[in-house]
């Protein structure tokens, strides 16, 4: 059965309203759609009532899950409360509607049954009315939540803007943050390096620290070993007061003696500013006077060619004579045949007048003959008339000349006498001069003998690799330029650290070249020639110096080093010494201490083993009159700078020489050369025994700095040991202990006269004013100021006269 809609029917599926949701044609999706179509069937009848009913169903469930009401059913609010229960009810109502069946009296109870569909249309529709008023509602509340959406956009956007504002502020803030931290992150660095530069210093102030505790180790030791000395001197106490009383009388005559020196070094030092004023005024002298010589010289060097021209007139003036003379005999010759010719004719004449008888034709020729005669005649006397006035003039003009050079000669005389009176000046202010040096050379020794100290010049070298030079380091050796302390201070100091003053009595700064160190000690050496033993020695660590100032380049002139120029002027001196009847042997050696073991660089023949140790056994012997001697040493006669050259290029070779961390080539051993000199004077038979050492010490440094090992190291201990027993012996010479430990090593055995005996001995401490080097420079120094202070004996000089 049919069951006719009482809605319109549905025109065609594509006039159906679309929802504005759905993009696509017939879409039943929508809730609208949805119920729309179920009118349309029920309309139609072309469905069943029970699909009707589950359309409705459907509508109702899709419009309570749209509901904004039951969207949010848990906010609880009074009035979502009731409209849920009105929706629950209207739900109940709905489905009690769609689950009710149509049913009539009978079977075929249409009009019944049509009844009820109509009731149930009824029904059916005001629920769609209400569905609608719903949908309505519905649609008013999304329109709200739409705009209540918007809003709620805007205030997402605002909240955006803000928020990203926020974090561009937040970005700025981490920019800075970060900016911070880069720049406490190089302040961190800089503190760490900081850090570790006070750990360096630590670590240095460390090892002086210990060194400290060494030295108080030792004075502690000293210190015992005193108090005992001191429980000793009280048990002498008694017998010493007796020797007290006379050592006081002893002192007393000392005292008075020692103010006698006293006064005799003051005038000395008086004769010696007098003398350097008299030489200085006799050099003022010779120079004026050299002038004046130079001046007389040219005058007389005038003179003479002025003489010389003169004597060049006068000898052609004579020549010019001679030739007028001769001239003159020829024509008064002329003139004597002329008139012999007259006479002759005269007497002729005087015949033929006798004879008169001859012809007057004759006669008359006779006569114009004589009288051309009588014309030559007169013209001949006229012309010797004039030759004689010419020879007058002549002799005037000679005498005038001899006169002139007559004159000239006795200037030139003058002259000559008064330069050789200048000369006899000259050379009487150069005796004068050389009187002074004498006397300078004898005050100079007599005040070293008086003050009785080794004396001590320290040399400091220049900077000199491009890593020295580019150290960054400021630098460490400083020169005091206050008048007491010029040219004799040094400072060595470190950035932030202390300051360490040392004086010598002579100090060099890297300034100061080869000739003006040597200026210096010339005096010293010569007193070698003067029958002194002068002892010069070099000390400092590898590469400070030491073989340069020794022997330098012996090659280049100028960078000629102490052992060279000693030697030149040794040479020179013995040589002038010969016009005063002195001659003189000069023998040389050179030896090597190496590993404690003596090596002789001058031995022609090649006697050490495979170790480098010689086979022969050199020993040190010191004779009663304090000469030392090395047996089986090779000397060799020297006569001149040539031979000495050769003698040092063959020591090089021979020479212990290898590479350390601190010097390329450095010397592994100590080298000595020796010169002997023995001087006789044969006009007053008087003898001279002088002796020249010059040493050039091993590298100082320590063990650690040396970067040695293996040999090197052995080398390297060796060398230590005998520079600790040097300054044993130094120290000990210092407190005048009774035992000096000379015999401690082959060095300070060697070394026993020119250290504790009568002879005149000069320490250069080399530094480097590199700032690496501060450490070892300091422990050099310190090294030098005890030798310094260290008073040995008296130089005595070697002479003898064998009457
Ligand atoms: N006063 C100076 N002027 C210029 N150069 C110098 C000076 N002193 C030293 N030198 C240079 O320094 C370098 C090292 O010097 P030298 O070899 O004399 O040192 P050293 O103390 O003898 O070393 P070692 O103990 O290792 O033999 C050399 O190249 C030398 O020419």
């Amino acid at each position: 059965m049919e069951v006719k809609s009482p809605f319109k029917p549905c025109k065609a599926p594509g006039s159906a309203r679309k929802d504005p949701h759905c993009q696509k044609e017939n879409c039943s999706n929508s809730p609208f759609e949805k119920r729309r179509k179920i009118t349309c069937r029920d309309t139609l009848g072309s469905q069943s009532l029970s699909e009707s009913r589950t359309r409705v169903r459907l509508a109702l469930t899709i419009r309570q899950e749209t509901s904004p009401v039951n969207q949010s059913p848990k906010d609880g609010s009074p009035a979502s409360n009731v409209s849920m229960q009105k929706d629950e009810d209207r739900k109940l109502e709905i489905e009690d509607l769609l689950n009710m069946k149509m049913s009539g009296k009978t079977k075929y109870d249409f009009k019944g049954k049509s009844e009820q569909m109509m009731e149930y249309i009824k029904k059916l529709r005001a629920c769609i009315r209400q569905l609608q008023d719903c949908e309505n509602k519905c649609s008013e509340e999304k329109k709200q939540i739409e705009d209540q959406l918007i809003r709620q956009r805007k205030d997402h956007k605002e909240a955006e803007a803000i928020l990203k504002a926020k974090q561009q502020e937040l970005e700025e803030g981490l920019l800075e943050l970060r900016q911070m931290c880069s720049a406490l992150e190089v302040k961190l660095t800089v503190a760490l390096s900081e850090k570790e530069a006070l750990n360096v210093e630590k670590e240095r102030d460390g090892e002086l620290l210990k060194a400290l505790a060494e030295e108080k180790a030792n004075l502690l030791e000293e210190v015992g070993r005193v108090q005992n000395d001191i429980s000793n001197l009280n048990q002498q106490v008694g017998s010493l007061q007796d020797l007290n009383r006379r050592l006081q009388e002893y002192n007393t005559s000392l005292q008075q003696y020692n103010s006698k020196l006293q006064k005799d070094a003051s005038s000395a030092a008086e004769a010696i500013s007098r003398v350097q004023n008299e030489k200085s005024a006799i050099m003022e002298t010779l120079s004026t006077l050299r002038g004046h010589s130079a001046a007389i010289q040219e005058q007389l060097d005038i003179s003479k060619t002025a003489v010389q021209d003169g004597l060049r007139q006068k000898k052609d003036l004579l020549e010019e004579v001679d030739r007028v003379r001769r001239e003159l005999q020829r024509v008064l010759d002329e003139r004597n045949q002329y008139c012999a010719q007259v006479l002759a004719l005269t007497e002729e004449n005087n015949c033929y007048k006798e004879s008169t008888a001859k012809s007057a034709a004759e006669m008359e020729f006779l006569m114009s003959k004589a009288a051309t005669l009588e014309e030559c005649l007169s013209s001949q006397t006229e012309q010797v008339k004039e030759l004689n006035q010419q020879l007058e003039t002549a002799n005037k003009k000679l005498q005038v000349l001899e006169a002139a050079v007559l004159h000239q000669s006795t200037d030139g005389a003058e002259y000559l006498m008064r330069q050789e009176e200048l000369q006899n000046r000259l050379a009487e202010a150069e005796l004068r001069l050389k009187e002074g040096e004498l006397l300078r050379r004898k005050l100079h020794n007599t005040i070293q003998e008086l003050k009785g100290n080794i004396r001590v010049f320290c040399r400091v070298r220049p900077l000199l690799q491009e890593d020295e030079q580019c150290d960054a380091e400021p630098p460490v050796v400083l020169y005091p330029t206050s008048t007491e302390l010029l040219g004799r201070g040094v400072e060595l100091f470190q950035s932030q650290g202390p300051r360490y003053s040392f004086t010598f009595d002579k100090v060099f700064s890297p300034e100061a070249g080869q000739e003006e160190v040597f200026s210096e000690i010339s005096q010293l050496i010569q007193s070698a020639l003067d029958g002194y033993k002068v002892c010069i020695f070099a000390y400092g660590q590898t590469g400070s110096g030491k073989t340069h100032t020794m022997l330098g380049n012996p090659d280049l002139p100028d960078e000629r080093g102490v052992i060279p120029r000693s030697l030149e002027q040794i040479f020179k001196s013995s040589q002038e010494f010969r016009s005063k009847g002195w001659s003189f042997r000069l023998q040389a050696s050179m030896l090597e201490i190496y590993n404690e073991t003596i090596r002789d660089l001058l031995s022609v023949t090649k006697c050490s083993n495979t170790d480098g140790v010689s086979a022969k056994q050199y020993v040190v012997k010191h004779d009663q009159n304090g000469n030392t001697f090395v047996s089986d040493l090779t000397l060799i006669d020297v006569t001149n700078w040539k031979e000495v050259s050769s003698l040092l290029r063959r020591a090089a070779q021979s020479r212990s020489v290898g590479k350390t961390a601190l010097n390329e080539q450095s010397s592994r051993s100590h080298c000595v050369f020796t010169l002997r000199i023995s001087g006789i004077n044969a006009s007053t038979e008087q003898e001279v025994q002088g002796v020249l050492n010059l040493i050039d010490l091993a590298g100082s440094e320590r063990l650690s700095r040396s970067g040695s090992t293996g040999d090197r190291l052995k080398e390297t201990q060796a060398i230590n040991k005998s520079l600790s027993s040097l300054g044993d012996v130094i120290v000990a010479i210092a407190n005048k202990d009774q035992h000096i430990p000379y015999r401690n090593s082959k060095l300070t055995y060697l070394l026993q006269p020119c250290l504790g005996g009568d002879s005149k001995t000069l320490m250069f401490v080399n530094i480097s004013p590199d700032s690496k080097s501060l450490h070892e420079s300091l422990c050099s120094l310190r090294f030098a100021a005890k030798v310094n202070a260290c008073e040995i004996g008296v130089p005595r000089r070697h002479t003898s006269t064998h009457l």
